[in-house]
């Protein structure tokens, strides 16, 4: 994180450690469901090139929600996307449980996407063709299992969707596409929910309706959160904050608070006296 003169970064931020280069032990694997280890991504080459990712290690346990927050182009994006697979870094590893996504061929990414993964994004991608209750089963359908029925009801009723079951995303507000997408992220139990801004086009009550929920999916359920955010009150609903700063972690913050969080990111505007 950047200091600005006469300033020093709160002493609530946690430095980071030094990058973990040596392999997981067993033990502290079974616990994380998602871990970074030493990952560059560099787009481009030459004069032109950009280290979007410069040697970042992070561990993300099963049952924590975990916002990236840090300034524009700080990499929060490349670093949510080589974590679901989406993006591949140049070096470092990437294991989702005991799996190396790093040594994966594109067709077993695929896979893994497809199975341990839930997706949610600012713009919902839902399938315009689809009602809401074939977006949400979608993941299940694309894998050939059978739904739950059990657990599909009980997500659709906490999302408060059953009376929207069969209708489109066209005929849905907002805030109901974004729980659909919801509801579809959950659905089968992935490993590891990514969620990139997720409240960015919603209101701020709808929004803050969705994250109450995605915190209580962490806490009641133990589903694991990882979500990038620009807001210092959606990043306050999560366990803790990674700050990302050029590519690299700066710190993180225990359970944030909207102030811990704008001091943090030294956003909040300086007192006149
Ligand atoms: N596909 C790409 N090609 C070239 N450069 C890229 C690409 N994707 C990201 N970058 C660059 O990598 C850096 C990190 O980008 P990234 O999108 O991860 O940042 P971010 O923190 O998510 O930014 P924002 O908050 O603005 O969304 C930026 O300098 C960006 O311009």
């Amino acid at each position: 994180m950047s200091t600005r003169p006469g300033t020093r970064p709160p002493s609530s931020v946690a430095p980071q450690p030094s990058p973990v280069s040596a392999p997981p032990d067993e033990t502290r694997a079974d616990a994380m469901a998602c871990r970074a280890v030493g990952l560059t991504r560099t787009y481009g080459t030459g004069s032109t090139a950009v280290r979007a990712l410069d040697g970042v290690s992070v561990d993300f346990p099963r049952g924590t929600f975990t916002a990236v927050m840090g300034p524009s182009g700080s990499g929060k994006s490349t670093l949510l996307h080589c974590l679901a697979g989406l993006d591949t870094p140049d070096a470092g590893r990437v294991l989702l449980g005991d799996t190396d996504l790093t040594g994966l061929s594109d067709r077993q990414l695929t896979e893994v996407r497809r199975d341990r993964i839930g997706f949610v994004f600012q713009s919902f991608n839902l399938l315009p063709t689809l009602t809401a209750e074939q977006n949400i089963l979608l993941p299940l359908d694309l894998a050939g299992r059978r739904r739950d029925d059990a657990e599909f009801d009980a997500i659709v009723a906490e999302l408060g969707l059953g009376d929207r079951l069969g209708h489109r995303p066209a005929e849905l507000s907002g805030g109901q596409q974004q729980r659909v997408a919801v509801a579809r992220a959950l659905i089968g139990r992935p490993a590891l929910i990514v969620a990139d801004e997720p409240t960015g086009a919603l209101d701020t009550r709808t929004g803050q309706t969705l994250l109450a929920f995605l915190r209580s999916a962490v806490r009641e359920s133990g589903r694991t959160v990882v979500m990038v955010t620009h807001d210092p009150v959606a990043a306050s609903f999560a366990d803790r904050v990674v700050l990302l700063t050029d590519g690299r972690v700066s710190g993180t913050l225990d359970d944030p608070t909207p102030d811990a969080v704008l001091d943090a990111l030294q956003l909040r505007a300086p007192v006149t006296r």
